[in-house]
């Protein structure tokens, strides 16, 4: 760490957990001037609302810094909520991640910390790690050294500015590591559980049941991919593309739902081998540690946040933020909604968001 950064002022996000806690801790000890900063995200009780908003206030009373608590709740539910409850109601299966870091937690905390507590920089407890490029003139997002743990998937839509400001000091260590440094440090939280990947399901005990209190279920059909009715369903946001669990069907081969048709109001089964697809399009594009490339460039891309990253051809779309991946392998499970995201090696290049897929199965795309 140079001399230039002791004493600056950063602002780390606090949610009450293990990972957030230690970062502020860390950084303390490097010689930073930390603030401890909580959005208020949702209404109601539990880990990510107010019970961590008390968590991370004591910790900031332990280490003798101030706490500000940002009212944030009518952000998140137009973002997020609205953001979900459209996106169910249409047929795909949006990740609500990478669009609340965006748009709910790093950019209105960055303007809080200019604006109000006169803070440089921000940090949170993510796995990632970031970077400066000289020769692209860009900031670079990396993966996280703990492969297991790393979170820059949900990262990928950060832009320039927050890339430039941000400090992941987790990014470095694996999560035994960082136990264990809330436990030197004594820090109640050091055995506090992991939490789920999804706030809203610690929230609410499942995606369905958060749905539910928003979507009323409208019955349809379960068809094949020739359009035979199988079975019935309760509403098509009770389903994702590759579950094949709690379908309701017995039929000789396990099937898996291959796509939700809003129009219809249909989910469309399949057997597995029908239900992989050679490629897709990817709307929202965000470069992040590479300048738009003009002509097609070869990859790795993670179709999901537990995906492996797999060979992909990268094609640019007119208009700038439009892609078409094609992969080396037809993949399964290619759900439209979902993130997909790029990388070569650690380097995280960009992401967007999957609109539509190809069908290798039937005429009808997703
Ligand atoms: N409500 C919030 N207010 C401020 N920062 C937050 C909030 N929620 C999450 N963050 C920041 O984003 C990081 C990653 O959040 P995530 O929801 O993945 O939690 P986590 O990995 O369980 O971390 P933690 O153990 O700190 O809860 C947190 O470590 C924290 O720095």
């Amino acid at each position: 760490m140079s001399n230039a950064t002791l004493h600056s002022k950063v602002a780390v996000g606090l949610s009450g957990g293990v990972d957030s806690s230690t970062t502020a801790v860390l950084l303390k000890e490097q010689g930073f001037e930390v603030l401890g900063v909580t959005l208020w995200l949702m209404r109601g009780k539990g880990q990510c609302c107010s019970e961590g908003m008390v968590d991370a206030a004591q910790l900031c009373e332990k280490l003798g810094i101030t706490h500000h608590v940002v009212d944030i709740r009518d952000t998140f539910e137009s973002y997020i909520i609205d953001y979900l409850v459209d996106g169910y109601q249409s047929g795909t299966t949006p990740l609500p991640c990478s669009q609340c870091n965006k748009a709910v937690k790093f950019g209105p905390m960055l303007r809080y910390a200019r604006e109000e507590l006169g803070a440089d920089r921000i940090a949170t407890g993510h796995y990632a790690r970031t970077d400066y490029d000289p020769d692209q003139g860009r900031y670079q997002l990396l993966r996280a050294l703990d492969r297991n743990k790393d979170q820059s998937y949900f990262l990928y839509d950060l832009d320039q500015d927050v890339l430039g400001a941000v400090l992941f000091p987790l990014g470095e260590y694996d999560k035994a590591q960082t136990r264990e440094f809330a436990r030197k440090f004594g820090l109640h939280v050091a055995d506090k559980p992991e939490s789920q990947d999804l706030c809203l399901i610690e929230a609410h005990g499942s995606m369905q049941a958060f749905l539910d209190k928003y979507i009323t279920p409208k019955a349809g059909e379960i068809v094949d991919l020739d359009g035979k009715v199988l079975g019935q369903h309760e509403g098509i946001h009770h389903y994702t593309i590759g579950q094949r669990k709690g379908i309701g069907i017995s039929a000789p081969e396990p099937l898996y739902v291959v796509a939700l048709d809003a129009m219809r109001n249909r989910v469309v089964v399949a057997t597995r081998d029908r239900a992989t697809r050679p490629s897709c399009t990817v709307s929202r594009v965000n470069w992040v540690s590479i300048a738009p490339p003009r002509t097609p460039i070869h990859a790795e891309v993670q179709i999901r946040y537990r995906s492996p990253a797999v060979p992909v051809t990268i094609v640019p779309l007119e208009g700038g933020n439009r892609v078409k991946l094609v992969f080396d392998e037809p993949q399964f499970s290619v759900t439209p909604g979902q993130a997909a995201v790029w990388y070569r090696g650690e380097v995280l290049l960009g992401g967007g968001i999957i609109d539509r897929f190809e069908d290798t199965a039937s005429s009808s795309a997703g």
